[in-house]
């Protein structure tokens, strides 16, 4: 949460005008277009922009590719511009530095988290990515390294002193947000599958709760600069 007691929704891996409208309504700040063929969310970068065309100056518009190439980048700048690059895959220190030059644009690193040895892997991307986004790891037989529903224990990240700003995903829905807040602390959350009715089709009531738990984990909690030191 930032200093106001803010938190970052980003609804992800939206397909169609329904889900755009929903996230939109609740006030979710990001929205995730996923560019990555074996995804029951892929779309190309042609729908992405119309899906995002009520998108731009209400929340900001996250592209989702994994280890992309130039050409790759390149469509999706040229026909979606979005604000963030959600780098989901192998993506080096390098990679996401050039990526950053090349288009001027905020990153958003994934860090694959399943034990406390995974985190040791945000290191070269400090001062590097604007964002880390920590995510449950994927089992190796999976055919995606997300989206899939999976949690993490928030616990590894409880009392770290994490790099700011920093996300949290992985197998969240309206009934655990809250909790996966109160212990990891992040800056925001992001959610795909807690908030689908099937792979790749998103509730408009299921976002609405998603965002309302979040908006109220935040009046909870309180603005950090507005606690009592105790
Ligand atoms: O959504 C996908 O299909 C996807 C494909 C490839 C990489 C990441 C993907 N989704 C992202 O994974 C996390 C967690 O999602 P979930 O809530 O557990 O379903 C999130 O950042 C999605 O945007």
């Amino acid at each position: 949460m930032n200093q106001s007691g803010h938190i970052d929704v980003k609804i992800c891996g939206l397909t169609d005008e329904t889900a755009v409208a929903a996230s939109l309504g609740a006030g979710a700040d990001m929205l995730g277009f996923v560019f990555f063929p074996p995804s029951p969310r892929h779309v190309d970068p042609a729908r992405a922009a119309q899906l995002a065309a009520p998108v731009r100056g209400r929340a900001r518009i996250v592209s989702l590719t994994v280890d992309a190439d130039d050409l790759t980048f390149d469509a999706i700048f040229h026909t979606l511009g979005p604000d963030i690059l959600q780098l989901h895959g192998r993506e080096s220190p390098e990679r996401v530095a050039q990526l950053k030059t090349r288009y001027n644009v905020e990153t958003m690193k994934v860090i694959a988290v399943r034990e406390a040895a995974d985190l040791a892997a945000v290191e070269p991307y400090l001062g590097v990515a604007d964002r880390i986004l920590f995510d449950a790891k994927a089992p190796a037989a999976a055919s995606r390294p997300g989206g899939l529903g999976i949690r993490f224990d928030w616990h590894l990240l409880a009392g770290l002193d994490l790099p700011r700003p920093c996300m949290l995903s992985g197998g969240l829905d309206a009934e655990v947000v809250a909790a996966a807040i109160g212990i990891a602390r992040p800056d925001g959350v992001d959610v795909s599958s807690g908030v689908e009715a099937r792979p790749g089709e998103k509730d408009p009531a299921a976002i609405a709760r998603f965002v309302e738990a979040v908006r109220r984990t935040e009046r909870t909690l309180g603005a950090p600069s507005r606690r009592k030191a105790s």
